[in-house]
């Protein structure tokens, strides 16, 4: 059994949060819940729990979900198996229609709902409401191919931020799927990651902060990278250190610390309360993403 924290170290631990809370009331911070990190219920309880803090004390969290695990888990159940080229999912019509039931249905309700139930008041969405993320086809380029196409695969054209930022301003939190819309009001499936650091900068966020399923990001011999440039990070990339959803995830981190987002963090969603650990206190967790 672990020993019990003695009360005046509880004290000081709860003290320690004053300032950050100071910093941050009033800001936006985008957080990306990852798919990989939604799939125990204590976790996703915690999380819920952590993002009602958050707004409660003053700040405004705005929530991006993938659900990359739970896509490929319906798509077995109708005897499909999930492709990805650089991190992004191959999309044909049928796929589309699953990713969009799964993350725009289930994964979207279930974290609406658990916020909800400990006191916040959720709003889920997806970038078709109100046609607030615009996409276009996205193709892709590979060591040996440039533009493969992968389907019906978006990459944001524009955003319209105006209903999020009235959802935040009368105290909702909004927890958004990251599905696009075409020109001709057809479904684009965009990579949470990229959805989470558009969105960041859009709404000129404090902080982004992208939970996933591992420590932080690593070397190759996984030792864990506390700060990255982007020198280092283009490094990375060609040396193959960084390779599937890694590569998404941080070309949009390393975006939004170019743009304004005035931190960015890659964090491991499977630690409980690791938001609280990142925002409110002095250790630092994870990998920093910085812009120069
Ligand atoms: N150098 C690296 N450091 C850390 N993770 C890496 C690295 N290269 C590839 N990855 C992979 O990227 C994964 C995180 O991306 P992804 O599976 O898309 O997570 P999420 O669902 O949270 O977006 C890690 O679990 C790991 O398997
Ligand atoms: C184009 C593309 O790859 N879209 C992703 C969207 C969900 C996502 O990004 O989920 P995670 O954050 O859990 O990986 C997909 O279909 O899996």
């Amino acid at each position: 059994m672990t020993n019990p924290i003695p009360p005046h170290e509880k004290a000081s631990i709860l003290a320690e949060a004053l300032p950050y809370i100071r910093r941050f009331a009033g800001c936006t911070l985008v957080i990306k819940y990852g798919g990989n990190a939604m799939t125990e219920p204590h976790l996703k309880e915690g999380f819920a729990k952590d993002i009602v803090l958050l707004k409660l004390v003053g700040i405004n969290p705005v929530i991006v979900h993938g659900g990359g695990p739970q896509i490929n888990e319906m798509l077995e159940k109708v005897g499909k198996v999930g492709e990805f080229v650089q991190g992004m999912r191959v999309t044909d019509a049928e796929t589309m229609n699953i990713v969009e039931m799964v993350l725009g249905g289930h994964v979207n309700k279930e974290i609406v709902s658990l916020l909800n139930q400990h006191g916040g008041k959720a709003i889920g969405m997806t970038g078709r409401d109100s046609h607030f993320i615009r996409a276009k086809k996205l193709t892709v380029d590979t060591p040996e191919q440039k533009g493969v196409d992968i389907g019906q695969v978006g990459e944001i054209d524009s955003m319209d931020c105006t209903l999020i930022n009235q959802l935040t301003q009368n105290g909702y939190i909004p927890v958004i799927a990251p599905i696009g819309v075409g020109e001709n009001g057809e479904a684009f499936n965009i990579n949470a990651d990229l959805v989470a650091g558009r969105l960041a900068q859009e709404l000129n966020a404090e902080k982004l902060v992208l939970m996933t399923n591992i420590t932080g990001v690593m070397d190759k011999q996984g030792n864990l990278l506390t700060n990255l440039s982007p020198s280092k990070i283009n490094a990375l990339v060609e040396d193959g250190t960084l390779s599937g959803g890694m590569l998404p995830k941080i070309s949009s981190a390393l975006e939004a610390a170019q743009n304004g987002v005035k931190a960015v963090h890659i964090i491991d969603g499977r630690v409980p309360n690791v938001l609280l650990l990142e925002i409110f206190t002095d250790s630092g967790i994870g990998t920093m993403i910085l812009g120069e």
